[in-house]
């Protein structure tokens, strides 16, 4: 673990508000520096985390950068939670324009200040933007991740736990490709306990409808969306399970969007796979044994990254 973690956190509403309360409960960062656009909303945040401070595990440095970028340089870590989550009520693509005007305003700045950690994007479409990230940091990919599946997995577990009565922790389930409709389940790896599906359902009188639970990983999101305009309390302990990975150098194996190069056919972009993650980052992309199912699944959901890259410009 780094002797004093400094965490950037830009963008910090919903999202970016709760990866700096979920820090500092877990007592993971010792400064969080906060930067929005808008500073009344970033003055809030910074005072809020400050009133708290009381009841979290370790004393923090908090931070109010509001749109002075140069100052998260010296951050571990910085994620990007900057968006208009208005735009993605129906779907994450409807963030494709706006959400990637906003790197280009402080990428190349931060790192020409003199940032060399990790960039952990969390903004939608988000595949894109961290796709978008690594271009104008132009560094060496394994300095950049998306989020990706990391929430989609965690909704799939939701969604086999409540099939089978099995606590999460006990389920091995992933998804895989864009953080978007266009994911997949991977059925082929799926483990309760050591339990294949069709193990499972040979013990038990459980009979898994996959295609629904699939669906409810998809479109779990927007279950949350239609009640409260956002989601927030998963993709925020998500991100810090991430960070924690990379400031304590564990490597975890976890899903993240990472550049993909030369898997079933595909190259060039972000797209969710298996990686371990360390301290410089994504340290190692897993590819697993994909059926020739998933594989078209796969290469159908990066084409439709593919597709979105091709009508924005950075
Ligand atoms: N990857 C995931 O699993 C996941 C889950 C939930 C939300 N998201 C995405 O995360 C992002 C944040 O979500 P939210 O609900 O907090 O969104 P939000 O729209 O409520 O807040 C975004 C914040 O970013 C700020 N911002 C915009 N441009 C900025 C810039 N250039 N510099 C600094 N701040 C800037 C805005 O002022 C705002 O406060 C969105 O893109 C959302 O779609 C991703």
């Amino acid at each position: 673990m780094a002797t004093h973690t400094t965490i950037g956190i830009i963008g910090c509403s919903h999202v970016g508000a709760h990866v700096a309360n979920a820090l500092l409960a877990q007592g993971l960062a010792d400064e969080i520096r906060l930067s929005d656009t808008n500073e009344k909303l970033c003055r809030a945040q910074s005072n809020d985390l400050l009133d708290a401070m009381s009841f979290y595990p370790r004393p923090a440095r908090v931070v109010e950068c509001d749109d002075r970028y140069e100052e998260l340089a010296c951050c571990d870590v910085i994620v990007n939670a900057a968006g208009h989550v208005d735009a993605a009520r129906t779907d994450r693509d409807g963030e494709l324009v706006p959400t990637t005007e906003e790197p280009k305003k402080f990428v190349r700045r931060i790192e020409d200040a003199g940032f060399t950690g990790i960039w952990v994007s969390v903004s939608n479409p988000n595949d894109v933007i961290a796709t978008e990230i690594r271009d104008l940091a132009d560094c060496d990919p394994r300095r950049v991740l998306g989020s990706g599946t990391t929430l989609d997995s965690a909704r799939f577990k939701h969604a086999l736990a409540g099939a089978t009565g099995l606590n999460q922790g006990s389920i091995n389930a992933w998804m895989l490709g864009e953080h978007g409709f266009s994911e997949f389940a991977l059925w082929s790896h799926v483990t309760f306990g050591c339990l294949t599906p069709e193990e499972l359902e040979a013990q038990t009188d459980v009979t898994l409808d996959r295609d629904a639970l699939e669906t409810q990983a998809v479109r779990g999101g927007y279950t949350t969306m239609v009640g409260k305009a956002c989601t927030e309390y998963s993709i925020a302990n998500g991100t810090v399970a991430i960070i924690e990975a990379i400031l304590g150098d564990t490597k975890l194996v976890t899903p993240v969007s990472t550049l993909v190069e030369g898997v079933y056919g595909v190259s060039g972009h972000y797209a969710s796979l298996p990686c371990v993650i360390g301290a410089s980052g994504v340290e190692k992309v897993i590819v697993p044994t994909m059926t020739p199912h998933e594989q078209e699944r796969w290469q159908a959901s990066c084409r439709h990254i593919e597709e979105n890259i091709a009508k924005v410009s950075w």
